[in-house]
């Protein structure tokens, strides 16, 4: 396949990872030689959503043989992310002739990332995806790690498969074209990593917010800082996928939050943005965790304070119950035997099992009442 560029100056972090990720403003004009490096394919298919592709399609698809590559887009939006998105993308890909030389390249925010990462991880069993995140939230979190899914009717990510990326290219460069509020949910799975894993981080973060959030994408400024921040974030998870890639316990902990999240966007239908679910997802997951006497005092407030500093929703949306968020949690697939079970932190930056197990049961009642009091 000629290239516009077979050379590749950046160099990935240093990562306890099988795949390389690299993290530079610019990167995303190195991609063919990224590719020619980690999957050498005869074609590649790049896979975006219709907004992602109008800003940046562009720039990606002159760097490969027009006749040799071809665009396969989207409509934006959660609600995209679904079997039968799924299903005209894979005939798309067997209409244009794609065979097991073809390389995915996903480009997009998370959405992009998990349906693109479930055709790769599917079409003829199994096709090398290189994953371009284009939003906060796909950097510091969808694009890494292996997990791919579609959402069904029943709920969030329930067809799925673990897939690996072949390589990961964030240029945080894309996030100038972000509308704020898109940028700002992406805070909140950041801030989940420092009270998952590294309270100086959860710090830095904080000390971040009122730059990022007052100067947004564009300030010359706010390069370096986010893409520090996104690289420490990247770390996080990269330490907890190492360790756990089929979530048999330990990657539990990069749901906190989520049981109640996946909740409430099922019941709102996906019509509010993930990041914004995992900030009140975690303010009242970390309220369960004092409650049961798990976490030290103060550790719901810290969490609080963080969401709010960092402008996102720290109360459950108006429209949808209490008793129907408890009844949606019991479909999540940590559940067992019927049971929700709940990721808890001990306190800012630590996570421990609770005799043997990164999640646990809570009480119906439990989870109502603490849900009860974020309605007001
Ligand atoms: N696999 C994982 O580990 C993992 C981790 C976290 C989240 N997720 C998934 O990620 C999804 C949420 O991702 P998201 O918040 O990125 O949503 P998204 O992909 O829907 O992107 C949000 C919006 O931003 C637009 N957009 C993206 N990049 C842009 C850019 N550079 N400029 C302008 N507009 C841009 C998109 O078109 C879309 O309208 C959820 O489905 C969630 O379940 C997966
Ligand atoms: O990578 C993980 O593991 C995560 O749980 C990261 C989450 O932020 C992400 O939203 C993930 O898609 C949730 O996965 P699910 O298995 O709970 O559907
Ligand atoms: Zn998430």
């Amino acid at each position: 396949m000629a290239l516009a560029s077979n050379t590749v100056r950046s160099t990935p972090l240093d990562l306890p990872l099988d795949y390389p990720v690299f993290c530079e403003t610019g990167v995303r004009l190195e991609l063919s030689g990224i590719v020619r490096q980690v999957a050498p394919a005869h074609r590649v298919a790049i896979i975006s959503d219709d907004t992602v592709a109008g800003a940046h399609a562009a720039a990606v698809r002159a760097q490969f043989d027009a006749d040799r590559s071809a665009l396969f887009t989207i409509p934006p939006g959660e609600q995209e992310k679904t079997r039968a998105r799924w299903a005209s993308l894979t005939d798309a890909l067997v209409a244009w002739g794609a065979g097991r030389d073809t390389t995915i390249v996903a480009l997009g925010g998370g959405v992009v990332c998990d349906l693109a990462g479930f055709v790769a991880a599917t079409y003829m069993r199994g096709l090398p995806v290189v994953q371009v995140p284009t939003t906060l939230l796909a950097m510091v979190d969808a694009s890494v790690g292996g997990k791919t899914a579609v959402d069904t009717p029943d709920g969030k990510n329930l067809v799925g498969a673990f897939h690996n990326p072949a390589a990961v290219v964030i240029d945080p460069g894309v996030l100038h074209s972000l509308p704020p509020a898109i940028l700002r949910s992406g805070l909140a799975e950041m801030l989940k990593h420092g009270v998952i894993a590294d309270a100086a981080y959860y710090e830095r973060m904080l000390q971040a917010l009122p730059a990022l959030r007052t100067h947004g994408a564009a300030a010359p400024e706010f390069g370096a800082q986010i893409t520090a921040l996104i690289a420490d974030s990247v770390r996080i998870k990269a330490r907890v996928v190492a360790e756990d890639v089929r979530e048999g316990g330990l990657r539990q902990v990069l749901n906190f939050g989520h049981t109640i999240a996946h909740a409430v966007e099922k019941l709102l239908n996906y019509d509010m943005l993930h990041g914004d679910a995992v900030a009140m997802g975690m303010v009242a997951e970390a309220r369960l965790a004092e409650q049961l006497g798990l976490a030290s005092p103060g550790l719901s407030d810290a969490v609080e304070d963080g969401v709010l500093r960092a402008g996102l929703p720290a109360r459950l949306p108006s429209g949808v119950s209490v008793a129907s968020v408890v009844a949606e949690t019991h479909g999540d697939k940590k559940a067992r035997a019927g049971a929700a079970r709940y990721a808890l932190p001990r306190a800012i930056g630590q996570m421990e099992p609770a005799g043997g197990r990164w999640a646990l049961p809570v009480e119906d009642a439990l989870v109502a009442d603490v849900l009860a009091a974020l309605t007001t």
